[in-house]
């Protein structure tokens, strides 16, 4: 097959780093070369917590010059964390920068929102699950507490659409991302006239959704002169990063799991329609939008965002750990120690995790971790726990068994997490792509540009690309003990 020229650029920013990473189709495979890499970091200002709007989209122009000079590209497309916004004026200029998913203003506001329409109704509404961080409580936030600036507002973009205006002048919302709004009627598939009066938001802002794949239009001239660059498209993606990351699920079942694994682990199902029931609503189980308009059923479960940060507050105390070598340490302590809820409130915000640890643990009657090697243990085998319950609510809700577990994203680089993985839900777990979320961002492209006929091909196409590594159960029956151990502590903490 003759080499193709449609090298398309994909943005992927996590919640502490961003790539751009080029692609193209070659021989039924994707190749992907990533030729830009920037640290992605949150700013306090007095007591809010800012993302850095304008520095991301600067390293979006530095990436198109490092693309450029690998030959350039036909189209780009931008994913991110989900739910976070700017908000324009009338003149379109950004008010200000957008405010990060952690800060403390949606503390509280779940409440204050249920006085005005009851959880329930948002919920059967929506499909979503309910954390403090979803777009709704961040604008009833506003709503209550800053309502100048909600007034002085005429368009609220999701930061991919936000990105997606300054480079085209468009303003579109992509499908994957709306859908982690809790603004979205899940069955309808349009901005919930019921939610956003019930919670005085003004409709108006929002802008219209459109498909995963839609062509929002080209760069513009100026920034083309500005970086000497070519025209090229500008496509929206699934530009929710959870649903970049399933479009690569190297399957081709119809019923998979998989987790993706980063800051965040997402774990779920791809669902041809939405399941909003009692069960659904009882564990809090999400129905986020998919690429091609699937519902993906998951669960949000703190994930390796507990070792980022134990990271951190170590380098704060002068030791700097490799990754490598937290799991080394933490491969050699004795496991099954003691275990933590990875979701309880204390972990949310940023601060000394470890020290939290120490405090759910003794406030648990639990042996109290001492060593880093102790903690990050605690955290791996925690996680692969919270894993095990979740897969038992979404089971639950789906009423269907699965054979096996899909690992994806830059979370499987630890051995030892996904070794418990497998061991704690006795399943074997299948691990990879790690750059799952660039290349799902960069099928989707393909896609748009008729280069890959559908979501099917893309995956068979993917799973030729990209090695996996499978992991078997191992010490099933101390993991059944744990598991027993785990859920005691769960249901009274
Ligand atoms: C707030 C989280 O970013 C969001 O719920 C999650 O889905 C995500 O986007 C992880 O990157």
């Amino acid at each position: 097959m003759a080499k193709t020229k449609n090298q398309v650029l994909a943005f992927d920013f996590g919640a502490s780093s961003g790539r751009a990473i080029i692609g193209y189709l070659e021989d039924d495979k994707i190749k992907m070369e990533e030729v830009y890499r920037f640290s992605n970091d949150p700013v306090i200002v007095g007591k809010t917590m800012y993302w850095d709007t304008l520095r991301q989209y600067y390293e979006i122009k530095q990436g198109m010059l490092k693309a450029k000079q690998k030959g350039g590209f036909k189209s780009l497309g931008i994913d991110t964390w989900g739910v976070d916004f700017g908000l324009l004026d009338e003149h379109g200029v950004l008010l200000e920068n957008a405010v990060h998913y952690r800060d403390d203003r949606t503390i509280g506001m779940q409440e204050e929102a249920f006085e005005k329409i009851p959880k329930e109704e948002i919920y059967h509404l929506t499909g979503n699950q309910f954390e403090n961080f979803n777009t709704v409580f961040q604008l009833y936030a506003l709503v209550k507490k800053r309502p100048w600036l909600l007034e002085r507002a005429e368009t609220l973009l999701l930061t991919p659409d936000l990105f997606n205006y300054f480079l085209t002048g468009k303003k579109k919302a992509e499908y994957t991302m709306a859908t982690t709004t809790q603004l979205m009627d899940a069955k309808k598939k349009v901005w919930s006239e019921e939610i956003l009066s019930a919670l005085q938001i003004p409709q108006h802002i929002l802008a219209d959704i459109v498909p995963s794949g839609t062509e929002i239009g080209e760069i513009s001239d100026d920034i083309c002169e500005e970086l000497g660059l070519e025209k090229a498209k500008v496509v929206s993606v699934a530009s929710h990063d959870t649903q970049s990351a399933v479009v690569a699920v190297p399957t081709q079942k119809e019923d998979f799991l998989f987790i993706s694994c980063g800051t965040w682990s997402l774990f779920g199902t791809e669902l041809e329609e939405p399941i909003i029931n009692e069960d659904s609503l009882k564990y809090n189980v999400s129905n986020e939008g998919g690429y091609g308009e699937t519902t993906t059923l998951l669960k949000n479960i703190i994930g390796l965002w507990l070792v980022q940060e134990s990271r951190r507050q170590w380098m704060r105390e002068g030791v700097e750990y490799g990754f490598g070598e937290l799991e080394e340490m933490a491969a050699k302590v004795k496991p099954f120690e003691s275990f933590i809820d990875p979701d309880a409130p204390e972990f949310n915000s940023t601060g000394n995790i470890p020290k939290r640890i120490q405090q759910f643990c003794a406030r648990t009657g639990q042996k109290i971790p001492e060593t880093v090697g102790d903690v990050v243990c605690c955290i791996n085998q925690s996680l692969a726990l919270k894993y095990r319950y979740t897969l038992e609510q979404i089971e639950a809700c789906t009423k269907k068994k699965y054979p096996e577990i899909h690992m994806i994203g830059g979370g499987i680089q630890s051995a030892l997490l996904c070794q418990m993985t497998a061991s704690a839900n006795n399943k074997k777990v299948i691990a990879g792509p790690i750059e799952a979320t660039a290349l799902g961002n960069i099928a989707v492209q393909l896609m748009a540009l008729g280069e890959i006929e559908n979501l099917k091909r893309a995956r068979e196409i993917i799973r030729n690309s990209e090695n996996t590594k499978e992991y078997t159960p191992q010490n099933t029956k101390q993991w059944e003990e744990a598991y027993c151990k785990f859920k005691e502590i769960i249901i009274h903490n």
